[in-house]
């Protein structure tokens, strides 16, 4: 496939250059007029229109992309999107002003999801997961982590993993399993913190290593559910069986979760809504990557994160959606990018090479996806008519995005 008069063709980034730290994110290098060349489902070639080789200009399948732009995909690297039901009843009891550790107190919350997916077979989980991938993907998305984590029994924490691998095997884009038993202590073990952890560690880590259904480790690592020792236990027991942690933390509360977290090596840390200075001071010699989900801070009402505070200091900074039924309804990354402009203070440039390229690498995949660059996946979006890049952020609520291409492929569902 060529597409052909570009109006700007973004994230051209070299292809050695796997995550962007600091003020490299203000750095959005972008072509004008340009032309780009797919083959085999990968970026062949690209270049200045006044400069397209004769043959070239020839290809036979041509996409004109007169007054729009090409991106990278969208790299979603925190989503839930396997889950039996919405919550919308707990939308109410937020509207009255109940928090969110209030609704978890009074039944709702991560346990509410827990019972209700239980019940839920994995065809059904498999059919609801796979709409909402599709209406993400067709939203820009084109590489996107998923986490367990709504089951917290041994049956239903790998019912959910094998719901994201027929996701895997069913979809053209790359995903990335994350086993998140640890995300809430069911009723039965809220006076047994030690039994649950054992479950995880003899029962279910070893049945998921054995069949390869997980990539990484989360531990939801917060006052009223895993503290900061007992996250470190379950990071030290995923990494017996390979798993590197990326986890959930300072969402409510500044806690040693992010020390733990680099202590383990995790590949990122997500949420930071509260933070300090020594939440930065430990991140600043890590390669642990910060990932920011806007999103949950809208939804929620809670504090958005220091995002500037943390591109200052010089660190690598994603987003992401952490798309759920509790604390964000929406996988819409297209938001989170205009959210992160207009509530985070984030500059579009920056805000994009978070939801691309340090994206990817909060999956490890930036190797092969988030930027423009010849033998990088072609996996891009092209939006409609735009006036600048900037447009993007600011429309918020209304798509830019025109026309996805996954592989070198249109995909349209
Ligand atoms: N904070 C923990 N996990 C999810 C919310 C889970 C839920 O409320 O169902 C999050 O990332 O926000
Ligand atoms: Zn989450």
């Amino acid at each position: 496939m060529l597409i052909t008069n570009i109006k700007g063709l973004v994230g051209l980034h070299p292809k050695d250059k796997l995550v962007l730290r600091g003020n490299e994110l203000s750095d959005l290098p972008v072509l004008e007029n340009a032309w780009l060349l797919i083959e085999d489902g990968l970026i062949k070639d690209f270049g200045e229109m006044s400069s397209i080789p004769s043959q070239i200009s020839n290809f036979p399948s041509q996409v004109s992309a007169k007054g729009r732009y090409v991106f990278p995909s969208w790299c979603d690297s925190h989503t839930h999107i396997v889950f039996a039901a919405s919550r919308e009843e707990e939308f109410a009891m937020k509207i009255q002003g109940k928090s969110y550790e209030e609704i978890a107190a009074a039944g709702g919350g991560i346990l509410n999801s827990a019972r209700k997916l239980q019940k839920a077979t994995e065809d059904e989980l498999f059919q609801s997961a796979a709409q909402r991938l599709k209406q993400m993907i067709l939203q820009g998305t084109g590489a996107v982590e998923i986490k367990s984590g709504y089951g917290l029994t041994t049956e239903s924490e790998i019912k959910m993993l094998r719901v994201i691998r027929r996701l895997k095997d069913q979809f053209p884009i790359p995903i990335k399993a994350t086993f998140l038993a640890a995300h809430a202590f069911p009723a039965e073990f809220k006076n047994n913190h030690q039994g649950y952890i054992d479950l995880i560690v003899n029962d279910m880590l070893p049945l998921i290593a054995a069949e390869k259904l997980a990539d990484y480790i989360d531990v939801f690592c917060e006052k009223g559910f895993f503290s900061v020792e007992e996250t470190d236990q379950v990071l030290k027991a995923g990494a017996r069986y390979g798993l590197k942690p990326k986890i959930h933390a300072n969402q409510l509360s500044v806690s040693g979760a992010i020390a733990v977290a680099v202590e383990n090596g995790a590949i990122s840390v997500d949420h930071l809504e509260e933070s300090n200075e020594e939440t930065i001071a430990t991140l600043k010699n890590a390669d642990t990557i910060v990932t920011l989900l806007p999103s949950c801070s809208f939804y929620l009402g809670i504090p958005f994160a220091d995002a500037k505070g943390f591109i200052k200091a010089g660190l690598p900074m994603a987003l992401a959606t952490d798309y759920n039924p509790g604390s964000t309804p929406s996988g819409n990354m297209n938001f989170v990018i205009s959210l992160a402009c207009i509530k985070m203070k984030m500059f579009p440039e920056q805000a994009i090479n978070g939801a691309t390229l340090n994206g990817a690498a909060a999956m490890e995949l930036s190797k092969d996806y988030g930027s423009i660059a010849v033998g990088k996946k072609a996996n891009l979006l092209i939006t409609k008519p735009m006036p600048s890049i900037a447009y993007l952020p600011y429309s918020f609520g209304e798509s830019q995005v025109d026309q996805v291409i996954l592989n070198g492929e249109i995909y349209n569902g």
